[in-house]
């Protein structure tokens, strides 16, 4: 699926694939280069082979001050993916942060406030483009959850196999877009009842809650919670596990299990697209999230 048909010049050239020993296949030592699997990635995405766990990828973002998802950066994340879904000498890949402190903001607010239409439309595109990417990864995908990660950042993690979130209680997990006088897309609500269930997620969503490791773990938001030193040593032993199955089996048996919520929104994404369109664009919504703006800005003193 070419990512890069429609993007704009400006995030196609930030997008050149970086210098790379000829050869180097993702996963595989250049012939000659002796000095073992470079990295690759682009300016706001580090993906870097796993010294330790052969066939495994880290993929760092690296998008500061909070990874919030704009449309450059889910761009990055998106062609990343692809390069990783491509490279068959990748079985696994563990999502975390460069940011200290924060796994994903979420959605970059700035790409939905004060936007026209079109923009607002290619937007909401990358988003479910990545979304329908992570979640449907033939790849093993783990979120080595080492920051909060509200909303689009919640989204993201629910989209992994499996979350391991560090046990700081700043960390906090969960779809607050009430919070912010708006509303989780039916896609987002869907992965949230799939995880901790219909009930627990209906009030979750109503309430905006954001869990702390502690609840997160008792709700089931998140399958693993460990102090911060151990997130990535753990994702690497829980990726192991994972990776012990048959690909071909598992990759089936997700298919089975996802297929459906992917579905919904593939046999609509037009109209999710454009119901985005109209519920952001409404004067009431603005309003909402240039007040949430200001509480951010408000809050640095
Ligand atoms: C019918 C319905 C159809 C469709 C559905 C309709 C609508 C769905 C629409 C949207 C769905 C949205 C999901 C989302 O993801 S919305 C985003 C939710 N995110 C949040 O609420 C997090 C907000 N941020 C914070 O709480 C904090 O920033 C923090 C805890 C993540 C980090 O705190 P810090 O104190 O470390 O850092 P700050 O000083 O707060 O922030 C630094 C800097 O970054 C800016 N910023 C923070 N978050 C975002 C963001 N999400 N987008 C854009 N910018 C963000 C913040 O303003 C600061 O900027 P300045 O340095 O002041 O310039």
């Amino acid at each position: 699926m070419a990512l890069t048909v429609g993007l704009r010049p400006l995030t196609r050239a930030l997008l050149r694939p970086w210098a790379r020993v000829p050869g180097a296949a993702l996963g595989r030592p250049a012939a000659g280069s002796g000095d073992g699997v470079r990295c690759f990635g682009s300016p706001r995405v580090l993906v870097e082979p796993d010294p330790a766990a052969v066939g495994v990828a880290v993929m760092k973002m690296r998008n500061p001050p909070v990874n919030s998802l704009s449309l450059e950066f889910l761009t990055e994340l998106l062609i990343s993916l692809e390069k990783l879904e491509n490279d068959k000498t990748f079985r696994g890949i563990i999502i975390t942060s460069d940011c200290p402190g924060i796994f994903s903001a979420g959605l970059d607010l700035l790409e939905m406030y004060g936007r026209d239409p079109a923009h607002c439309a290619e937007y909401w595109k990358a988003v479910q483009e990545l979304w329908l990417r992570v979640y449907l990864s033939n790849l093993v995908v783990i979120g080595a959850i080492n920051g909060i990660s509200p909303a689009g950042g919640c989204l993201l993690s629910l989209s992994c196999d499996y979350r391991v979130l560090a046990n700081n209680p700043k960390y906090a997990i969960g779809l607050n877009e009430t919070l912010l006088g708006i509303i989780a897309p039916f896609w987002f609500k869907d992965v949230l009842v799939n995880t901790i269930g219909h009930r627990a997620a209906e009030r979750a969503l109503q309430l905006g809650f954001l869990f702390p490791p502690s609840d997160a773990l008792q709700v089931g938001i998140v399958d693993q919670v460990v102090p911060e030193d151990q997130v990535q040593s753990t994702a690497r032993s829980v990726m192991a596990q994972w990776l012990a199955i048959p690909d071909h089996a598992r990759q089936l048996t997700k298919n089975l299990v996802r297929k459906p919520t992917a579905d919904r929104l593939l046999q609509q994404r037009d109209a999710d697209i454009q119901n985005f369109v109209r519920f952001i664009s409404r004067d009431s919504i603005q309003k909402s999230l240039h007040v949430y703006l200001e509480k951010l800005k408000q809050k640095k003193g």
